[in-house]
């Protein structure tokens, strides 16, 4: 028997056809389907072939993409860099990929989007970075991309040629996708498209800054409420330090980021500085002068760092053991002058429910039985969960999508890069910041990057995630000795938390 849902999807691509003034069969629908694939590939007529692939450098990687950085002469790709798909190894193999969206996916996002017109899953996750992350962010921080066609072989050449650079626990986890027909040409946003002179530098940072706001969540439990109190992020690094996927915990609070205050900014980009993890780096002329290649397992605790200051000698005009400190300063002004943080803050918050209620709401999108009231025990007419169970489908859609929106706005990072100039130039189409102490003024740009859309099918993992976070700091709590003096009781958890996983 077809579920409610099914039949409605149905419907929905039945829907498609007819706004697009094709017919009804399943036939045409395919038709429709390879007629926007073609469009789609008609948008780039650009080839890469083996025989390319010593133009393009390792830039870095994240879970899901590897970036390269283009070293050729062509036009078409000077500025450019190229994100390529990465497949999860299993083993020895590599993992399916998924080629299209799940029907519950298309589900959630017909309507004010054409996703479900995508005849591919790399398709509909382009035209999610065009369609719904962008006018959310500001179309002028977002460059989606175009798709350029890539032959197996220029992938496998790929491969063999960035090995070395990648981090070993990168590779052991994923390999290139050589499956791949496409990957995306982006701007290269480490660097400004057209240099002011030859010799022109331009220093940029790349800011993870995770999620900014604490829950408020009626749909909280009682003994998850410490996350009411701790930011995601400060609770997820017990966990990461128990796994040693860090090795000392980051002093970054996202609350600093996000509150709009000068100071509290400028304290969160030094605490980013001295433990940067994957949160924080610096590139001169899009080379790496600090942080660490391929995220995760930077080891210090920086209070100091002489490639930096050297790679900053030629941008920024301070004493040596200076240059540092100013250009920190430069970033938080940055940051906080954009006013994009509190943009993607907004965004943030379209998980008005936490996971705690969006998986309920997940369940009844997927027609299955909600696990987590099994689970629970709990009665879905009688229980708390009640209400959200009871909701009409359009509704548990909007929650599930806006709180995968929200997901993709908490993972995504900032470039900001800065060049050095003489004077302002009223048709620059960048801001201009002036460095009082230093006495120099810089052009600046704003960009987002990695807007990808979270797989539907992840949203028990983030419940389970959620848990497993809130269960390690409640482990901590409880051995760790009782702290004397605190001030109020939260404090005090919060301390234990800190002091007991270090
Ligand atoms: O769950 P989180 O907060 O750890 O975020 C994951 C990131 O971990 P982080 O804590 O930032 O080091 C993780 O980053 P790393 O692999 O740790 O560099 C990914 O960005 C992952 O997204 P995806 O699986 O590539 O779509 C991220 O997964 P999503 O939660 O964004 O789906
Ligand atoms: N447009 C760009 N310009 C310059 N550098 C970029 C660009 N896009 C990505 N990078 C660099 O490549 C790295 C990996 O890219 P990206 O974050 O897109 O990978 P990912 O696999 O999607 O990440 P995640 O782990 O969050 O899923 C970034 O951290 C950044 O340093
Ligand atoms: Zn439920």
């Amino acid at each position: 028997m077809i579920s409610k849902h099914v039949r409605k999807y149905i419907e929905v691509i039945i829907w498609t056809a007819e706004a697009n003034g094709k017919g009804r069969t399943a036939g045409r629908r395919q038709r429709l389907r390879d007629g926007v694939k073609k469009q789609h590939l008609r948008m780039t007529e650009l080839i890469l072939e083996a025989k390319d692939a010593g133009d393009w450098i390792y830039r870095g990687e994240g879970a899901a993409n590897l970036i390269l950085a283009y070293n050729g002469s062509s036009p078409d790709f000077v500025g450019k860099v190229l994100r390529v798909q990465k497949v999860k190894r299993n083993g020895t193999n590599c993992e399916e990929v998924p080629s299209d969206l799940s029907i519950h996916e298309g589900l959630l996002w017909n309507g004010d989007c054409d996703l479900l017109s995508a005849p591919t899953r790399e398709i509909a996750e382009h035209l999610y970075v065009q369609h719904v992350m962008s006018p959310l962010l500001g179309s002028n921080h977002v460059d989606a991309g175009v798709r350029v066609l890539v032959s197996r072989n220029f992938l496998e050449s790929i491969q063999k040629n960035v090995l070395s650079q990648r981090p070993s626990w990168r590779v052991s986890d994923a390999d290139v996708n050589t499956q791949c027909d496409y990957a995306l040409l982006i701007s290269d946003h480490s660097v400004f498209p057209q240099a002011l002179h030859d010799e022109e530098l331009s220093i940029s940072v790349e800011i993870k800054p995770k999620c900014g706001f604490l829950p408020c969540s009626s749909y909280i439990l009682e003994e998850q409420t410490v996350k009411r109190s701790m930011t995601r992020f400060k609770l997820h690094q017990t966990l990461k330090l128990q796994h040693k996927k860090v090795s000392q915990l980051s002093q970054y609070d996202p609350l600093d980021m996000f509150s709009g205050s000068k100071e509290r900014i400028l304290k969160s980009i030094k605490d980013l500085f001295s433990t940067p993890q994957n949160n924080f780096r610096v590139f001169l002329n899009g080379s790496l002068v600090f942080g660490s290649l391929g995220g995760g397992k930077y080891r210090t605790n920086v209070r100091y760092d002489r490639a930096l200051e050297d790679a900053l000698k030629f941008a920024i005009q301070a004493n040596d053991g200076m240059r540092t400190t100013c250009f920190l300063e430069l970033v938080s002004e940055a940051v906080f002058r954009s006013g994009l943080l509190d943009r993607l803050l907004e965004v943030q918050k379209l998980d008005v429910f936490d996971i705690e209620g969006a998986i309920h709401a997940y369940y009844d999108v997927v027609s299955e039985p909600c696990v987590i009231c099994n689970h629970l025990g709990e009665d879905k007419l009688s229980g708390r969960y009640s209400s959200l169970h009871s909701l009409p489908l359009d509704e548990s859609l909007k929650i599930v999508k806006e709180y995968l929106i929200a997901a993709t706005a908490k993972d995504l990072s900032i470039m900001i890069s800065f060049r050095t100039r003489e004077k302002e130039d009223p048709k620059s189409p960048y801001h201009v910041i002036f460095h009082e102490s230093i006495g120099q003024s810089f052009d600046y740009k704003v960009s987002f990057i990695d807007l990808d859309m979270k797989p539907l099918g992840k949203m028990m993992h983030y419940y389970e995630l959620d848990q497993k976070i809130v269960r390690c700091c409640k482990k901590i709590m409880k051995n760790a000795k009782p702290i004397e003096n605190s001030v109020n009781v939260e404090e005090k958890e919060k301390e234990k938390v800190i002091n007991g996983a270090q």
